[in-house]
């Protein structure tokens, strides 16, 4: 039997013999119909088409050598990732020098680029035209420094000196503040706010100012809900920091001197104040309406497109820039008669539907793009990817 060669593997092979496209074919969407030449012909990409499909206008979003930043993020597993180390690439391909970071616990860029990623430093990705690095944030690691910090000074340390300098009363008042819990324990999203504010950190540093185009590989909606929020409870926690030093400073003078100047025990504070500042900054980022951009990504089910609804009306309330939504894993019209196929695909076309009568999704530019038939993983996928999704 004739069996018609993967586009995928097409891709590759050209790939293979130029770095540039100009023999890439147009992807095969998923199927498991006859492997014929002539059947497969039926099923191009272009054929999902609804009447709301658009382009990404990668032009647009290439287009001027001033940093921007763009944040992908949606409910797990809908291909997050996937679409954002595609842009990434495909910005790299286009003559920019792209970060791509992520800022997902449950990091999966390594899988994604398959290259080892991790180790919370900016790796060089091999394959694409400009450089692209990528940046796996290890919350756990960073989170561990801070904690040693507020341990040094905060916490318990403070605690322990009191009781030694026969201050165990002011002790007793400090537990009333929750100090200790505040910083040994650090409530749902402190690990986000670590994690960004470490991003920032190399954002802001002087060897990365080359970088024109930042990717965020955002964590699922939840997370990245709580991230928007944090400022304003970093603001509140520092100032129950504030409290303790003016508590200090009253109770002894003795100790005054200790606490009150300039050193290492004041580095938890230090830090939480750094840690505030770089949040504020990031908050003031993520609504730059000039150089900031929130893509959301879904998948086309009920479920998913609820989330997304929901995640663009946070957004919206905290003035995050957001334009456009992509619906990934659109399987193409059943050609055969793979019963389960025509009976997922109708569900599907339900599931858009629902965005067209969304308040919340409506208006946003919807950029369609096909469940195919290998897995996307390492660079020349993830150009085959882009080349799909961002037009
Ligand atoms: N359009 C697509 N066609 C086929 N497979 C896809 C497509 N998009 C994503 N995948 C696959 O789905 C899986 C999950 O994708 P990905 O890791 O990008 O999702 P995610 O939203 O980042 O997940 P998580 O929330 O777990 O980080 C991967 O195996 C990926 O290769």
């Amino acid at each position: 039997m004739l069996l018609a060669p993967s586009p995928y593997l097409a891709c590759r092979l050209s790939l293979a013999a130029s770095r540039h496209l100009s023999s890439w074919q147009p992807p095969l969407p998923f199927t498991r119909s006859p492997p014929t030449l002539v059947v497969r012909r039926t099923l191009r990409v272009r054929s999902i088409a609804t009447p709301a499909e658009a382009t990404a206008g990668f032009d647009e979003m290439a287009a001027g050598t001033e940093r921007k930043y763009y944040m992908l993020g949606g409910k797990g597993g809908v291909g997050k990732t996937s679409c954002a180390a595609s842009l990434a690439v495909k910005f790299a391909n286009n003559g920019h020098p792209t970060l791509v970071v992520s800022t997902d616990p449950a990091h999966s860029l390594s899988d994604s680029f398959a290259q080892d990623l991790s180790g919370g430093t900016l790796v060089p990705v091999d394959g694409p035209d400009s450089p692209l690095f990528a940046l796996e944030i290890n919350p756990e690691k960073a989170r561990e420094e801070f904690r040693s910090a507020s341990q040094r000074s905060g916490g318990t340390g403070v605690k322990d000196f009191m009781d030694s300098m026969g201050l165990g009363m002011l002790a007793e008042q400090l537990g009333e503040l929750k100090l200790g819990e505040l910083l040994d324990t650090p409530p749902p999203g402190l690990d986000e706010a670590i994690a960004i504010s470490k991003v920032m950190q190399f954002v802001e540093a002087q060897q990365y100012s080359m970088f024109s185009r930042i990717v965020f590989d955002t964590a699922p909606t939840g997370h990245t809900l709580r991230l928007l929020s944090l400022p304003d409870f970093l603001d509140a926690s520092i100032g129950k920091i504030m409290k303790l030093r003016q508590k200090l400073a009253s109770a002894a003078s003795a100790i005054k001197s200790v606490f009150g100047q300039e050193g290492p025990r004041q580095d938890a504070t230090d830090k939480l104040e750094q840690l505030r500042e770089r949040m504020i900054k990031v908050r003031e980022l993520f609504r730059d309406t000039e150089s900031t951009e929130f893509i959301i990504v879904t998948i086309p089910t009920v479920m998913a497109i609820s989330e997304s609804s929901r995640l663009c009306s946070s957004l919206r309330k905290e003035n995050v820039p957001v334009k456009r939504l992509i619906v990934n894993q659109i399987l193409p019209p059943s050609a055969s008669d793979c019963k389960f196929c025509a009976m997922k695909r109708k569900d599907q076309m339900r599931a858009l539907e629902m965005i067209q009568n969304d308040s919340e999704l409506m208006s946003l530019k919807q950029i369609q793009a096909p469940l195919v038939d290998v897995e996307i993983r390492g660079v020349p996928a993830l150009r085959f990817m882009g080349e799909i999704v961002w037009k």
